[in-house]
C-alpha cells in the first residue's frame, strides 16, 4: 500500500468539533497521504460532528477518535462552569492522551502539507514555530508532543488555575511551555513547518528567498479555505466578497480547494443516492456534477502530488480496528447515543433518510455545479426538544424568538 514503512507508534493528530472543521480535517489528512506520510493518521472529534462525516473521516484517517468537551474529573467541571470559552482549548489538549503513541505531531485542520514532514518526528517535546503576530509566542497550529496523561493533567490543572491569555489554546500553551522561547532552540521549528498564509507577504523578500521550501501553510486567522468559493473550471478560488490578499495566498488556497475537489468530494459519492432520497433539492447534493465517476480505491494513495486525482467507489471503509472512542473517563451516560463506538463496517454507513438524531444530519451544505463549489454551513432549525433543553439550562434568547412580544404572540394563537 505504502512504500515506506509506518511508524506506527507515532501519529499525526488533528482535530475537529464539528462538520465545516472536518472538510479542512479531510484535506489536510489527504495532503499528509499525499505526501506519503509514514506515521499514523488521527482525527480527534467531538460528539457533533455528524455520522457521515464520521464514516468519511475513516477514508483519509487511520483513526477517528471521539473525545468528549466535558471530562467526568470534577476539577474539569469547575473549569468549564467558570471559563465555558475554554471549550474547544480543552479539546486541543485530549491530544496529550493519545498514550499509545509515544509522540506526536498536532496540526490545526486548517493546515495544508506541501512535502513530507516526517522528520519533525526527530523533534521532541514541545517544539514549535513562532507565531507571526507576536514571535516570542509558539503558533499552536502545528506542534511535537509526547502523550502523557500526566502532562494533560497538567495542563487542564494550568486551564483550571490560570485560565488562558488569548482565550484559548495557544494561550494556555504559551504560559505552560513558557520557556520555549528562551531554553532551547532545537524546540523552535523553523517558519516553513508553519507559514501562515496571511501574514508571509509582510516581509515579502523573506518570502521570495525561502517561500519555496515552505512545508505546512496555516490558513491561520478567521477566514478558511472553505469560506472561498471555487471554480472547478478554472482551478482557482472566486475573488467576490472575500478579498483576496495576493497571488501567493491564492495560490495555496487553490491548493487546498484542487485537493477537496479531487481527493475528498469523490469520497462523498457513495452516499450520493441516499442522500438523494433524503433531499432531492440542489444543495448537499453530494457528488453532483463535478465530483468524478466513482472507480479506484477507497483508501486514497496518489502515486504522485496533490494534482493526484484520486477516486472512490462504494467499498466498505477499512477496518474498525482504526476507530474507537477514546476509553478516558469521560462524562458518558451508559447508552449515551453521542459516544458510541465506531464501527463503519459492521453498521449501514449513515442514516439520512430521515428524522434521525441531529448528530446524524450532514451539517454543512455542499453546494456544486460545473461552475462553482462551495462549503456552507447549514442554518439549522432547532428541534422542539433543542429549544426545550435550551429554556431549561437558562439559555434564552431574549432578543429574539423567545422575546416578550413573540410569546405573546404565541399566546394570543393559543388563546384565539
Ligand atoms: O470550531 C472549531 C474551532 C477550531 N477547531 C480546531 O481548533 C483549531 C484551531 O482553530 P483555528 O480556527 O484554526 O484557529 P487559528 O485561526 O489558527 O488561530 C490561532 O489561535 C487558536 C486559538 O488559540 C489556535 O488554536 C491556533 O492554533 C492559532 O493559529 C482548528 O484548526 C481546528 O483543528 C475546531 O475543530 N472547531
Ligand atoms: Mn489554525
Amino acid at each position: 500500500m505504502c512504500s515506506k514503512t509506518r511508524i506506527s507508534d507515532q501519529a499525526f493528530v488533528t482535530l475537529a468539533t464539528n462538520d465545516i472543521y472536518c472538510q479542512g480535517a479531510l484535506v489536510l489528512g489527504q495532503s499528509l497521504r499525499n505526501q506519503r506520510a509514514t506515521r499514523k493518521l488521527v482525527v480527534l472529534i467531538t460528539p457533533q460532528v455528524s455520522s457521515l462525516l464520521r464514516v468519511i473521516l475513516t477514508k483519509v484517517f487511520d483513526e477517528v477518535i471521539e473525545v468528549n468537551l466535558i471530562d467526568s474529573a470534577d476539577y474539569i467541571h469547575l473549569a468549564f462552569l467558570k471559563r465555558p470559552e475554554l471549550g474547544v482549548t480543552l479539546t486541543k489538549l485530549h491530544c496529550w492522551t493519545l498514550t499509545h503513541y509515544s509522540k506526536c505531531v498536532f496540526l490545526d485542520a486548517d493546515t495544508l502539507v506541501l512535502s513530507n514532514i516526517d522528520e519533525l518526528f526527530d523533534r521532541t517535546e514541545f517544539s514549535a514555530a513562532p507565531d507571526p503576530g507576536w514571535p516570542d509566542c509558539f503558533n499552536s497550529g502545528v506542534f511535537v508532543f509526547q502523550p502523557s496523561l500526566e502532562t494533560h493533567g497538567l495542563l487542564l490543572q494550568h486551564a483550571t488555575d490560570h485560565g488562558s491569555f488569548d482565550g484559548a489554546d495557544q494561550g494556555l500553551l504559551n504560559s505552560f511551555f513558557s520557556s520555549w522561547s528562551t531554553a532551547d532552540i532545537h524546540k523552535h521549528l523553523p517558519f516553513i513547518y508553519n507559514l501562515s498564509s496571511n501574514n508571509a507577504y509582510t516581509y515579502s523578500p523573506a518570502f521570495k528567498r525561502f517561500g519555496s521550501s515552505v512545508k505546512v501553510v496555516h490558513f491561520l486567522g478567521p477566514t478558511k479555505p472553505w469560506n472561498y468559493k471555487y471554480n472547478p473550471q478554472m482551478g482557482s478560488v472566486l475573488e467576490e466578497g472575500s478579498g483576496l490578499a495576493n497571488q501567493h495566498q491564492t495560490s495555496f488556497l487553490n491548493l487546498w480547494w484542487k485537493i477537496y475537489q479531487h481527493s475528498i468530494l469523490p469520497l462523498y459519492g457513495s452516499f450520493r443516492d441516499e442522500e438523494e432520497h433524503a433531499s432531492p433539492g440542489h444543495s448537499a447534493g453530494i457528488g453532483e456534477p463535478c465530483a468524478k465517476p466513482a472507480v479506484g480505491s477507497s483508501h486514497p494513495w496518489p502515486a504522485e502530488g496533490p494534482s493526484e486525482q484520486t477516486m472512490v467507489t462504494d467499498d466498505t471503509p477499512p477496518s474498525p480496528e482504526g476507530c474507537h472512542s477514546e476509553d478516558q473517563p469521560m462524562d458518558k451516560g451508559e447508552g449515551d447515543p453521542s459516544v458510541e463506538i465506531l464501527e463503519p463496517s459492521q453498521e449501514p454507513p449513515v442514516d439520512v433518510t430521515g428524522d434521525s438524531s441531529p448528530q446524524d444530519a450532514l451539517e454543512v451544505d455542499l453546494a456544486m455545479s460545473v461552475y462553482e463549489i462551495s462549503i456552507e454551513e447549514k442554518v439549522k432549525e432547532p428541534s422542539p426538544e433543542e429549544e426545550r433543553r435550551k429554556w431549561e439550562e437558562g439559555r434564552i434568547d431574549y432578543m429574539g424568538k423567545d422575546a416578550f412580544a413573540r410569546i405573546q404572540e404565541k399566546l394570543d394563537r393559543f388563546l384565539q
